[in-house]
């Protein structure tokens, strides 16, 4: 009888495969998949463990950090850094490069991540997740800099996120398709749910918030007006919407269901100087990685997300990810433009 493979399992069978795997990127993967069942504990008890709220402080892009926010980047920082597996890490909650503690030993291994992705949906208690992505470490082991962690999106060894929602999920790519786990809270172990998850190429769904319509470039004004004039308009069907505003939420839709997630560039970010809203390194990279994989697109509007350089460890992006044939479209509609 079947009852279910585990994610570590699943992971180890995976790098049993590849020539040459010493184990370290399973025990690696094990140390994230533990870091995400705690932040999940923590999300879960919520106000009863007194996790509601702000901590009073700001992150380096300014914004009002929540006691979540902190916390998620404690733990995952706690269950990541012993172990050896690590060169450093790089997180939305850190100013600068983590460095591995001289205490402990460093791999060849290098993650980025966002630890509470959606933060503004913690107190209305609504889904939110963690971010990761997996890079090897050009330079060496020892004190790693922001240079070592400005790799395109393609260098990516792995991706993944968690979701924690009415069931707390993890859904991850090696660069071999798309998997997704379920988490049994009984046996406190990720099973094997979703195996081999793809975008259908088509939808007739969009998610963008539309609060700053105005502030859109043309390309985007034109897809979305289209959508909205649904039967009647140039598309000749009707568009359904949603906006979460938790990405991990956004996309897990859309891998479950098909659809499009925008965040495009806007007038408004370009007069602060601003390039995008979602962040290149942990959430941009890992979330196109995830969806190529299954199948589905992901650009600026102008280019390839994973094909781009990385200037600096924070740098914000535009994102337009989902259904490649809408994708496409709306790239078509910026090439146009
Ligand atoms: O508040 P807005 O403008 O709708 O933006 C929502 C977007 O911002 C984000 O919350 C950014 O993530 P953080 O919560 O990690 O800062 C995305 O997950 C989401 O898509
Ligand atoms: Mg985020
Ligand atoms: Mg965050």
């Amino acid at each position: 009888m079947d009852h279910g493979t585990t994610i570590t399992q699943f992971i180890s069978e995976e790098q049993h495969k590849a020539p040459g795997a010493t184990g370290e990127f399973t025990a690696l993967l094990n140390d994230i998949v533990t870091a995400c069942k705690m932040i999940s504990n923590q999300v879960n008890h919520g106000a009863l463990v007194g996790a509601l709220g702000t901590a009073g402080s700001e992150n380096v892009q300014g914004e009002t950090q929540k006691k979540l926010d902190v916390l998620s980047n404690e733990m995952f920082i706690q269950c990541n850094e012993w172990a050896g597996h690590l060169a450093a890490m790089a997180s939305e909650e850190m100013d600068d490069v983590y460095q591995i503690p001289d205490q402990y030993p460093r791999g060849k291994y290098l993650i980025t991540f966002d630890p509470l992705d959606g933060s503004s949906n913690i107190d209305v208690n609504v889904s939110v997740g963690t971010i990761f992505s997996i890079l090897r470490c050009p330079g060496g082991v020892d004190r790693p800099t922001v240079r070592d962690f400005l790799q395109a999106g393609t260098q990516q060894v792995a991706a993944g996120y968690a979701l924690y929602g009415p069931s707390t999920m993890m859904v991850l790519t090696t660069g071999k398709g798309v998997n997704g786990f379920t988490l049994d809270q009984n046996i406190g172990e990720f099973i094997l749910t979703h195996p081999s998850m793809t975008i259908p190429a088509d939808t007739s769904e969009f998610a963008i918030n539309a609060s700053n319509g105005r502030f859109w470039e043309a390309p985007v004004k034109r897809y979305v007006d289209e959508c909205l004039a649904g039967k009647e308009g140039p598309r000749e069907r009707d568009f359904n919407m949603r906006w979460i505003a938790s990405m991990v939420a956004e996309v897990h839709r859309i891998l479950t269901r098909g659809g499009v997630f925008m965040y495009p560039m806007d007038s408004k970010m370009a007069a602060k100087g601003q390039g995008g809203k979602l962040r290149l390194l942990y959430e941009a990279n890992p979330m196109s990685f995830i969806v190529e994989q299954a199948g589905g697109g992901s650009i600026t509007g102008r280019e390839r997300i994973m094909d781009m350089q990385p200037q600096e460890l924070h740098q914000r992006v535009p994102v337009i990810l989902g259904s490649r044939n809408e994708v496409e479209r709306i790239q078509g509609y910026h090439a146009e433009d």
